[in-house]
């Protein structure tokens, strides 16, 4: 197993060379930070920018109105979302959709001028004062105004938490700083509680670089110089390996740690038959069989032969494959990358800070580097988290079958992030002449048309790459009809092609996944009603799409 798809804050490909400065005339002029050249979508954002005539400077006049102010604003921050995009935002941005896109999107791109406002040195203009302080207001305001969609959940009071909270004490004594205290939360296990209203800006957690579980305990293992030896091994699978042990070693400095984590992880790699076959037609069966079949592999190739090689450091009790799977599950579900001090990222396991959950919804966004001054790792709220609220981190942009598979839940609310992929074979090479960079892309996607915003004719709700590459194709076997913008060009009996194709790709779908679960709600397993979440989910998104076909072809035949 790799780790490596353990969560890691989305990477920023984003030059951090933003300003801001303040004239003497008045002038407040705010850069947004370039566009890294290394960043894969650095094309399609700059054409984003210049179709939508928006800038990265922008300069205001302090003694404006202030709805020209706050029109300028607006159009900073929509220049700042679409710098901040992710590869699936990006796919489904509509051309009369100016976000926002995403909560995680909004955040930083909010915070990204937020962080240029800090760095204005304001004069003693008192007109000029009250004009920036208008527009640092409204930004502050677009921020908060997140929190309102944030979904919370009961705080049970019964289960008892108290090996966590002197888990937590004894790390405050190795110097993590925490202002959130462990509860249980209905359908989530244990998370986090703001102990105090947590402004945004501020650490919620602060957890020292020494006592956080990496690569560097394995160094000084016993089972170290064997590990390195072994052919093919990786650190990931020496991780795991040294996890295994280390969760029965009493005399381990994690000790305490290990106590606290679950006896066994629900997660869709433990998924049983009955919930595998819930599954049947889903697209996360396949993703989970693979996995776990790569996971078997593994165990296969290291555990035996290592427990008959070195029986003294790999006892064959520890080695088990429902060790190995723990081990795995643990891992994938509470990993962490993080950069360190001296530069190197490592995965890793980190106290406290694996006890908080996910929300599409996150006050926690960035915790990816450890702060080289004072050499923690700290975890800032990107909006605020109000005393007795859930502190929720963001795991990244996962769609819900890596999130059954890996972790075992599926986030409330609409994911953004929940696609269905659509990969269609390269046409043949005389009609692929036709198609323009745009419409020759054969990786497409939908995802449940109730994200759409557009209200263009023939958008359908679905996304715009997707409806113009079928276009392309389809238009392409009618000899001499094709523009470089499609969307302007379309004809009903096009158009109707188009829909019916949509319809004959994802009724089948839909066929398969309507055979009747004819379960008994009352005693489900976790697996079970978790893998009907998620067939629910799949089914309310194909059925989007079929609705949204046929309401086009409704319309195209009053045309
Ligand atoms: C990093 S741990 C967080 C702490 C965990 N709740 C616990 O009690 O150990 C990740 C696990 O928390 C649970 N989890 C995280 N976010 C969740 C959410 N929004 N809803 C339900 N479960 C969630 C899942 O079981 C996931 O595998």
């Amino acid at each position: 197993m790799e780790p490596a798809q353990s969560r890691c804050q989305e990477e920023e490909e984003i030059h951090m060379v933003a300003n801001g400065e303040l004239q003497r005339s008045g002038v407040l002029t705010l850069c947004l930070p370039f566009l890294d050249e290394k960043d894969p979508l650095l094309s399609e954002k700059k054409s984003l920018l210049h179709a939508r005539n928006l800038d990265f400077k922008y300069q205001f006049l302090l003694s404006s109105p202030r709805e020209q102010l706050l029109q300028l604003l607006d159009q900073i921050i929509q220049a700042a979302r679409i710098l901040h995009l992710n590869d699936v935002e990006i796919y489904f941005i509509e051309d009369d959709d100016v976000g926002p896109f995403s909560t995680v999107n909004e955040l930083k791109s909010l915070h990204s001028i937020l962080e240029i406002f800090n760095c204005v040195d304001l004069g003693v203009n008192y007109n000029e004062i009250e004009a920036f302080n208008e527009l640092l207001n409204a930004t502050i305001a677009r921020i908060n105004s997140v929190a309102h969609q944030s979904t919370n959940k009961i705080i049970t009071e019964e289960i008892d938490t108290t090996a966590e909270e002197l888990l937590l004490k004894c790390w405050q004594s190795q110097g993590a700083r925490s202002k959130v205290k462990i509860a249980h939360f209905e359908g989530a296990g244990r998370g986090a509680v703001a102990l105090e209203d947590i402004n945004i800006g501020e650490v919620a957690l602060e957890i020292p670089e020494s006592i956080i579980i990496s690569e560097d305990l394995l160094y000084k293992s016993d089972m170290f110089k064997v590990l390195e030896e072994w052919k093919g091994m990786t650190i990931d699978s020496m991780l795991l390996l040294w996890c295994m042990k280390e969760r029965y070693n009493l005399n381990s400095n994690f000790k305490d740690y290990f106590r606290t984590l679950p006896s066994v992880f629900k997660t869709g790699l433990s998924f049983g038959v009955d919930a595998l076959t819930v599954l049947h037609g889903t697209l996360v069966l396949e993703e989970l069989l693979l996995a776990k079949e790569h996971l078997r592999q593994q165990y296969e190739s290291l555990c035996p032969a290592l427990c008959a090689s070195y029986p003294d450091i790999f006892q064959p009790e520890l080695y088990t494959w429902d060790h190995y799977l723990w081990a795995c599950e643990l891992w994938y579900s509470n990993g962490m990358k993080v950069i360190f001090s001296d530069g190197k990222l490592r995965t890793c396991l980190v106290p406290i800070a694996g006890l908080l959950n996910h929300s599409l919804w996150p006050h926690i966004i960035n915790y990816g580097r450890v702060d080289s001054e004072t050499k923690s790792l700290k975890f800032q709220v990107a909006r605020q988290c109000k005393r007795g609220e859930q502190c929720y981190l963001s795991y990244g942009s996962l769609p819900g079958s890596h999130l059954v598979t890996f972790y075992g839940f599926l986030p409330n609310g609409d994911n953004p992030y929940d696609i269905i992929p659509l990969d269609f074979e390269t046409p043949e090479a005389n009609n692929s002449q036709s198609l323009t960079i745009e419409t020759s892309k054969m990786n497409h996607m939908v995802r449940g048309t109730w994200f759409s915003r557009s209200s263009k004719p023939y958008s359908y709700g679905l996304p715009p790459l997707l409806m113009n590459h079928l276009r392309s194709v389809l238009a392409s076997g009618n000899v001499g009809y094709l523009s470089l913008h499609p969307q302007e060009d379309v004809s009903v009996e096009n158009e109707r092609a188009l829909l019916e194709t949509l319809m004959s790709i994802f009724e089948p779908m839909m066929e398969v996944l309507q055979d009747s679960d004819d379960l008994n709600c009352e005693d489900l397993s976790w697996d079970v009603k978790l893998a009907l979440d998620y067939k629910d989910l799949q089914r309310r998104i194909i059925s989007s799409v079929l609705s949204s076909c046929a309401t086009g072809l409704e319309t195209l035949s009053c045309a």
